[in-house]
């Protein structure tokens, strides 16, 4: 998060009495900047001046260190120099991109009159400069300060206090590049899953909320965070506020929304109208989101099951990346989203498959639909910057051929026998925008069409009769002042003579200095009027030329406003439209996204999953979607592997897999591919498995892995259990918890002692569905206590001393980790992997196993089924040495190791 400082801004009127004060003064421009500057806290001012944005004062440091630009001085202010520094307008939208990224809020200010105009109002008036927009994370609409994959989310947080159950929460949230508008209510618990799964790109909240203790550390997650005025979210005016930006006179029409619904949605319009400064960008009425409508991911379970980044921060590696087939930018954003937002409902589900199943059957379609897509435009960006005046003549385009690109999707959709009703909806949104307007600006638009509208020469010729014949005028005029330099020529007999053009003389004569003096004569000077004598020129001008000019000048001008005039008219058409042309973009979308998951099933050989609304969870030939990927590149296969956690008939709940295993087995890879799978089903897509079924799952909680959180102060170990406590206080019978060697991170018995009773936890309170890893075998021996217990091993097979990897999963506990043989592997020196098995070997024999037993055996919670087997008397001193022997490797020993071994095993012998 950033803030700044304010900037000392000067009392106003004070007028200068002293000397010292009179440098002081402050100058009409900086009087001009400072008050500017006051009205807008907590930006950069990006200060108009020719050709140069200027930044002054703390602003300049900020931006000069942001963008390693020079930092220079210009003036003083109360006697000390202020800083300064400035960016090129020409490549402004580069710097701002850094400055946005870099977290940062800008002011553009522009000269809002003509310097002649200020000039007129007396010598020392300065032009007038206003502030055009805010441009903030949160509410881009510029094609290069956007990421085409993602969506740019603006959420308001609204709080509402309770003493009684807990604060709720009230968000909208809104991408005005894509009129997206969406409102839901929370929980305070509920908040960071809820946050994470928006994933803004900048938060508005209140003062107080900014400074809130509580909630500070969940805000500070996220990228950029804005505090307002409390009156920006005041729940009195909120309706109204909305009713004002939707130009209605009730919301009741548009969107049923809670009292702090509509506080956040009311606090985004309003954050949004004064980024934009008096333009209004057309927004969808705030669709509400159901609380409960989709899977509840916390961050740290998104975070480590790489779901659309890896934990170093890459999308290469996640699981979007490795299910991302999409050929257009909102096919991409669409699919990100629904990947952040499984859904719960199991007909939700069905259509989305229904759709999938479609062009998994049908090939050819599929291809020829995904061709049709890869060439359309991203309709609602285009529609977004026309509507705030920043669009171009090429979103025009984009709009036309968005419809043309509709036609053919149509026409192609139509050959479906019976399309199911996810098809049907994008076929009807299909037929929405109007034909007549695509025509219409076909005939319009010119085929090479600039970026920008603002030099024109975007109109097709023959579109407008008076645009042509302004056109025409202009250009013959033209061609009058290339007729006239023959002649002049002739008449001067000067060969080299050129008319020219530059902004600050117009048309000029230009001859050499040689030629100078014979024009500046008798007869000649009657004609040529004297303008200007460079180093190696001298430049004239006549009366004729000056006549000449004003009517290209004015041919230009004409053409251009008719060009302009002609831009708009079309715009307004395309934003009269708007809502069709929305519709039909994300109809596109859909589109892109069904066909692209169903290529992804062929090409990866996935299946349809069965989701319902039962505790089931049984997969058969599992695999990891990513993990999958990156072998096959390798040329190797991935071992494919069964779960079933479904609850048997006469255990209602769903069962624990306790997971024991080698490390490098594959322990990891089974427990997220299993949690990638369920998610993969609930989005709507076919999974990689030979068969699934999935009750739906409306939590998903994972522990895999461990990272230190130094910049919150908590080591690897209190992360851990921070997010263990997590789970074990939320999980309930519908979520899916995956656990990865908890208890790791302490020492040995505090670990396993902890994970002993986190799994009793989870199978006796919470009573999810859950896959735990560890190498704590020991926990094997609960199995024989906790009826949905079921142990599970990967296995492996061990060959001339070293450790084979078959990363089958198959009923059963290990009896070893083989961690010494994977340290082997790793390159430890033999000399420390010599020590480590005999350290081994010592350690064994005092086995854990059987203190274990006896915690069963002892467990006051649960009643015991059975008694364990007897316990085994303790090891005699004999088998001691004779295990100590065994673990030797003289064919890996150094002669010194030799005879160190030989020493211990010296020692050991009962003493005489
Ligand atoms: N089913 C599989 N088929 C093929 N290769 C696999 C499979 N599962 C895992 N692997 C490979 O084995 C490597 C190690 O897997 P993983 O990290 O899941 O092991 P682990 O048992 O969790 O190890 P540790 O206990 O040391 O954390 C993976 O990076 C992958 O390349």
């Amino acid at each position: 998060m950033t803030m700044q400082q304010p900037i000392p801004v000067p009392p106003p009127d004070e007028a200068p009495a002293s000397p010292a004060e009179a440098i002081a003064r402050v100058t009409p421009m900086m009087e001009q900047y400072l008050e500017i500057k006051a009205a807008h806290q907590g930006l950069l001012l990006f200060y108009r001046m020719g050709d140069f944005y200027e930044l002054f004062f703390e602003d300049a440091e900020i931006a000069s260190r942001t963008l390693g630009i020079v930092l220079t001085k210009r003036g003083k202010h109360q006697g000390a120099d202020i800083p300064m520094c400035g960016v090129p307008v020409e490549r402004s939208e580069d710097y701002l991109h850094r400055l946005i990224s870099a977290g940062h809020r800008v002011a553009v200010c522009e000269q809002t009159e003509d310097p002649a105009a200020a000039k007129a109002r007396g010598n020392k008036s300065v032009v007038r400069r206003g502030v055009v927009r805010l441009v903030t994370p949160g509410t881009l609409t510029e094609d290069n300060l956007l990421d085409a994959r993602a969506n740019n989310y603006l959420l308001a947080i609204a709080r509402a206090r309770s003493s009684a159950g807990g604060d709720r929460f009230g968000l909208a949230w809104i991408d005005i590049s894509t009129a997206e508008f969406m409102v839901t209510e929370c929980s305070g618990g509920e908040l960071a899953a809820t946050l994470a799964r928006i994933n803004p790109n900048e938060a508005i909240v209140t003062d107080a909320l900014y400074n809130d203790s509580e909630l500070g550390q969940t805000l500070r997650e996220l990228p950029a965070v804005t505090p307002l005025t409390r009156d920006v979210f005041d729940g009195a005016t909120a309706e109204k506020r909305l009713c004002d930006y939707f130009a209605v006179a009730t919301m009741d029409g548009l969107a049923q929304l809670t009292r702090l619904e509509a506080t956040a949605a009311a606090a985004a319009v309003t954050y949004v109208d004064r980024t934009q400064v008096g333009k209004h960008p057309p927004l969808s009425p705030p669709a509400r989101e159901a609380s409960g409508a989709t899977m509840a991911i916390d961050p740290a379970t998104r975070a480590n099951l790489e779901l659309t980044r890896t934990l170093a921060g890459e999308r290469r590696g996640s699981l979007l990346d490795a299910i991302d087939c999409t050929v257009t930018s909102a096919g991409s954003r669409l699919l990100a989203q629904r990947l952040a937002a499984p859904l719960t409902d199991a007909p939700g589900i069905a259509r989305r498959l229904d759709a999938v199943s479609t062009f998994v059957a049908d090939s050819a379609a599929r291809e020829d639909i995904h061709s049709i897509l890869r060439g359309a435009p991203d309709m609602s960006r285009a529609l977004a910057r026309l509507s705030v005046g920043r669009g171009g003549p090429r979103d025009l385009a984009g709009i036309r051929d968005g419809i043309v690109a509709a036609d053919q999707v149509l026409a192609r959709l139509s050959e479906l026998d019976q399309p199911p009703q996810e098809i049907a909806v994008v076929m009807a949104a299909l037929q929405r925008p109007s034909r007549e307007l695509a025509a219409e600006f076909a005939s319009a638009l010119d085929e090479q069409l600039p970026l920008i509208k603002r030099d024109g020469g975007f109109v097709r010729q023959g579109y407008e009769p008076a645009l042509d014949e302004a056109r025409n005028l202009r250009d013959a005029s033209r061609l009058v002042v290339a007729s006239m330099q023959a002649r002049y020529a002739d008449t001067t007999s000067v060969k080299g003579l050129k008319i020219r053009h530059n902004n600050v003389l117009g048309y000029f004569v230009e001859v050499t200095a040689q030629h100078g003096d014979k024009l500046m004569s008798a007869p000649l000077n009657a004609t040529f009027i004297h303008r200007q004598t460079l180093a190696g020129q001298v430049r004239f001008t006549t009366s004729e030329l000056g006549e000449i000019e004003a009517k290209i000048a004015n041919a230009g001008d004409r053409a251009l406003g008719l060009e302009l005039e002609i831009f708009e008219r079309l715009s307004a058409k395309a934003m009269a439209i708007s809502d069709d042309l929305r519709a039909a973009a994300h109809a596109f979308a859909l589109l892109d996204v069904a066909t692209s998951l169903a290529k992804l099933a062929v090409d990866d050989n996935y299946v349809r999953p069965d989701v319902d609304d039962s505790l089931g969870f049984a997969i058969e030939a599992g695999r990891h979607p990513v993990v999958e990927q990156a072998l096959k590149r390798n040329g190797e296969p991935f071992i494919a592997n069964a779960c079933d956690l479904s609850p048997s008939p006469a255990q209602k709940s769903g069962q624990l897999w306790l997971l024991t295993g080698p490390n490098m087995a594959g322990k990891s890879t089974f427990l997220r591919q299993n949690a990638l799978i369920a998610l993969l089903a609930q989005i709507g897509s076919f999974v990689p498995a030979t068969r699934a079924r999935i009750g739906i799952i409306d939590r998903l909680f994972s522990r895999v892995g461990a990272a230190d959180d130094l910049a919150r102060g908590r080591s690897t170990f209190m992360v851990e259990m921070v997010e263990t406590a997590a789970i074990l206080n939320q999980a309930g019978e519908r979520s899916l918890v995956i656990l990865d060697e908890i208890g790791r991170g302490t020492a040995t018995f505090d670990g396993l002692s902890i994970a002993w009773a986190a799994i009793e936890h989870l199978h006796e309170s919470n009573r999810c569905r859950t896959l735990f890893a560890t190498h704590y075998h020991e926990l094997t021996a609960l199995s024989a206590k906790l009826p949905r217990m079921f142990n599970a091993t990967v296995r492996v097979k061990e060959w001339q001393g070293n450790v084979v990897f078959l990363h089958e999963v198959l009923p059963g506990s290990a009896d070893r980790s083989y961690g010494i043989q994977v340290a082997k592997l790793a390159g430890l020196p033999p000399a420390v992997i010599t020590r480590a098995k005999s350290v081994l070997s010592k350690l064994e024999a005092q086995d854990r196993g059987q203190t274990a037993r006896a915690l069963v055996d002892d467990l006051p919670l649960f009643a015991v089924p059975s008694r364990a087997a007897a316990e085994a008397a303790p090891p005699s001193e004999a088998e001691l040495l004779m295990d100590a022997v065994k673990a030797l490797h003289p064919d890996e020993m150094s002669p010194r190791e030799a005879l160190d071994a030989l020493y211990a095993l010296k020692a050991k012998l009962p003493k005489a």
